[in-house]
């Protein structure tokens, strides 16, 4: 049985395995520029982010329906619960489909049809976060605020994600100040490929409760005497820092060090079909190849639970962790 834990990184778009992205090209009459499934995964060889969100977007021609979004959800709350995932916090990025004319609704409630029936089909509670393209404007993030308002009973936060460099936090306070208004819970990837400062920024000015990566804090003793001492968690991507070039080696991964400085550090997968592995494949590489023992990976399960956005449901909470503490590796 494999450690439990919480995903509070995951895009579901970069859970579109090639196997599936052939079987939802043919059900809608999608052309795929790939013979096959062997040559889309060579395509997976990614010099950055940039390349790799490329053809991240490229590939999401093939989700038209609720029932593709239905499907790619399922297909992956399968495999997080097969790897001890016990909860998901799970991203969307509704802009990439409104632009191809998918409509929000359909996108929203293609993937609650699968998260609604998820902890009595896999075991595996959920939420859902709605993630701006920060490549795009903010008036572009603010409009499509505007799209979800008829499901935000169904939308637990807001995110940003996409290109960083260049399109700092600030560009976004607005639309995180209306959606602040609305009682989302706000998160920002921050400090992948940006600076440290884009972490701050984030902080100081969307008001985020947790930063997704910030791996670059490292390079700000201060910023990370504030991040241990506010205990702002940080959703780490091991498996995907290394293929997207955020770090050498996975053994050059300031993961460790991290944890030694006291920072409430998660573990996750951010887009596992492109990046080789899912949660508990980055928890094996993690012990494997950066030499963490099992009660640091004991720890890192446990902030999962601790970092999640559990806070309206205690009592599953403390059921977690206490899987965790009880847990025998
Ligand atoms: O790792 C990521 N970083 C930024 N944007 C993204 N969109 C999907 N995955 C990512
Ligand atoms: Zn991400």
């Amino acid at each position: 049985m494999p450690l439990p834990k919480a995903e509070l990184h995951l895009h579901i778009e970069g859970t579109l395995e090639p196997e599936l992205a052939f079987a939802l090209a043919e059900r809608n009459g999608v052309n795929l520029p790939y013979a096959d499934t062997e040559a889309l995964r060579r395509a997976y060889d990614f010099a950055d982010l940039q390349s790799f969100l490329d053809l991240y977007y490229a590939l999401m021609a093939v989700l038209r329906t609720e029932e593709d979004f239905a499907d790619l959800a399922d297909a992956y709350l399968a495999r997080a619960a097969a790897q001890g995932v016990r909860h998901a916090e799970i991203f969307f990025d509704p802009q990439a489909h409104l632009a191809r004319g998918v409509e929000m609704g359909t996108v929203v409630e293609g993937l609650w049809r699968a998260l609604g029936e998820s902890e009595a089909k896999h075991g595996v509670s959920t939420r859902l976060i709605m993630c701006f393209l920060r490549d795009e404007s903010a008036e572009s993030a603010l409009e499509t605020l505007v799209e979800a308002k008829p499901y935000l009973h169904r939308i637990t936060g807001i995110g940003l994600d996409s290109a960083e460099v260049g399109h700092p936090p600030v560009k976004f306070r607005e639309v995180y100040e209306a959606a602040a208004a609305l009682g989302l819970r706000r998160v920002a990837h921050a400090g992948e490929e940006g600076p440290a400062a884009y972490i701050t920024e984030a902080l100081d000015v969307l008001g985020v409760e947790r930063i997704d990566h910030g791996l670059r804090c490292v390079e700000d003793p201060a910023l990370v005497a504030r991040l241990v001492r506010d205990r702002i968690p940080l959703t780490l991507c091991p498996l995907s820092n290394v293929r997207l070039r955020a770090v050498d080696t996975l053994a050059d991964h300031p993961l460790p060090a991290m944890l030694d400085a006291g920072l409430l550090c998660t573990v996750n997968s951010d887009d596992p079909a492109y990046f080789g592995g899912y949660a508990g494949d980055n928890f094996d590489a993690v012990h494997a190849q950066l030499g963490l023992k099992q009660e640091q990976l004991r720890e890192l399960a446990r902030n999962s639970f601790v970092a999640s956005f559990l806070d309206d449901d205690e009592e599953r909470r403390a059921r977690y962790l206490a899987e965790v503490e009880a847990y025998v590796f």
